[in-house]
């Protein structure tokens, strides 16, 4: 592997399908060990995205790199991936499941993958088309952290999932991610779930990438204003910050702005919450986009195209 690769790189990243583009000019880097939210509107490419870095698709331009090699290669590490459907052999038991997974993985973690299991109560004499959807996707992540996996892609994971389920298995995933330094990204709607668990973002909207970055640094650059609007609008001085949105409510204003100088006399000023970040720029897509320098896409030289190197 290559050592200090990003966990993922992606460099003018595009695919199209026959109706138009799904992903276009995407350009970012996600670095080893964070555990990274990926959200976007319907439709906005998160799939897709995932569908490339696990190899399923062949991206139609640019190059995506997992540690400094392209998927599907020896170099680009162990790669986990849990789509939505959640592909299991629906005639095998739960045990012949994991026995797949032991044969087809030399670094297979049998006990990690049975706890995950037996922690639900599913019988793992159950064929796993008897299984509700939620004990299928348990046996899923079993399935995907039993691999242990440097790189886990995880596409909706707990949607259907009881909520005592979810935060059970979404502290596995952390703790596990805290233990080996895995590097999860993660799609998701539930944005209040993200606060708790993610500590870096990408987010997607129209195939284009409109944020990257560490968390924290995200929420330092933005600053929430609430206060008194002038006439029918924002207070004038306030047009000297770039806006990302505004609401009106009554006589008062809220925006969420990235503040360039001091932001005084305005009102009252707060840091947003990462919910609200994300709201603010899922409900403005024409918002200017921001990658943060850490989410910046550098290695060029080491990006693989997936099309010319996979096998
Ligand atoms: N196999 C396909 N053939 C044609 N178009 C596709 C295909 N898969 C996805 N698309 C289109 O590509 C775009 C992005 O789809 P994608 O599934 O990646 O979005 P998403 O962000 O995962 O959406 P959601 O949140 O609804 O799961 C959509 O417009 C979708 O209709």
């Amino acid at each position: 592997m290559y050592a200090g690769a990003a966990a993922l790189e992606a460099h003018g990243l595009g695919m199209r399908y026959r109706r138009g583009w799904a992903l276009k000019d995407c350009s970012f880097r996600l670095p080893a060990g964070r555990i990274c939210g990926l959200v976007g509107p319907n439709g906005a490419g998160k799939t897709t995205l995932l569908s490339i870095a696990a190899h399923v698709l062949e991206p139609t331009q640019g190059t995506l790199s997992l540690f400094g090699a392209a998927p599907g290669v020896a170099d680009s590490g162990r790669t986990a991936f849990l789509a939505q459907e959640k592909p299991l052999f629906r005639g095998f038991t739960v045990a012949e499941t994991l026995r797949l997974g032991r044969e087809l993985n030399p670094s297979w973690d049998q006990r990690a993958a049975e706890d995950i299991v037996r922690a639900g109560d599913v019988p793992f004499d159950a064929k796993i088309n008897t299984l509700s959807g939620g004990q299928r996707t348990r046996v899923a992540l079993a399935l995907a952290l039993g691999k242990r996996p440097d790189l886990l892609l995880l596409d909706e994971p707990m949607s259907d999932l009881d909520p005592v389920a979810r935060k059970e298995l979404m502290g596995i995933l952390l703790g596990e991610a805290a233990e080996r330094g895995t590097t999860v990204l993660m799609s998701t709607h539930v944005l209040a779930e993200m606060e708790n668990v993610c500590d870096y973002l990408v987010v997607l909207s129209g195939g284009r990438v409109r944020l990257a970055g560490d968390v924290d640094e995200l929420l330092s650059v933005h600053t929430m204003v609430t206060g008194i609007k002038e006439g029918e609008g924002l207070p004038s001085s306030l047009a000297h910050h770039p806006l990302v949105e505004s609401r009106i409510s009554g006589r008062q204003f809220t925006a969420l702005i990235r503040p360039e100088g001091p932001v005084a006399g305005f009102g009252e000023t707060d840091s947003p919450s990462l919910e609200e970040l994300l709201l603010a720029y899922l409900r403005s897509p024409d918002a200017s986009p921001l990658i943060t320098p850490t989410a910046q896409a550098q290695e060029r030289d080491q990006a693989y195209s997936t099309r010319t190197v996979a096998a």
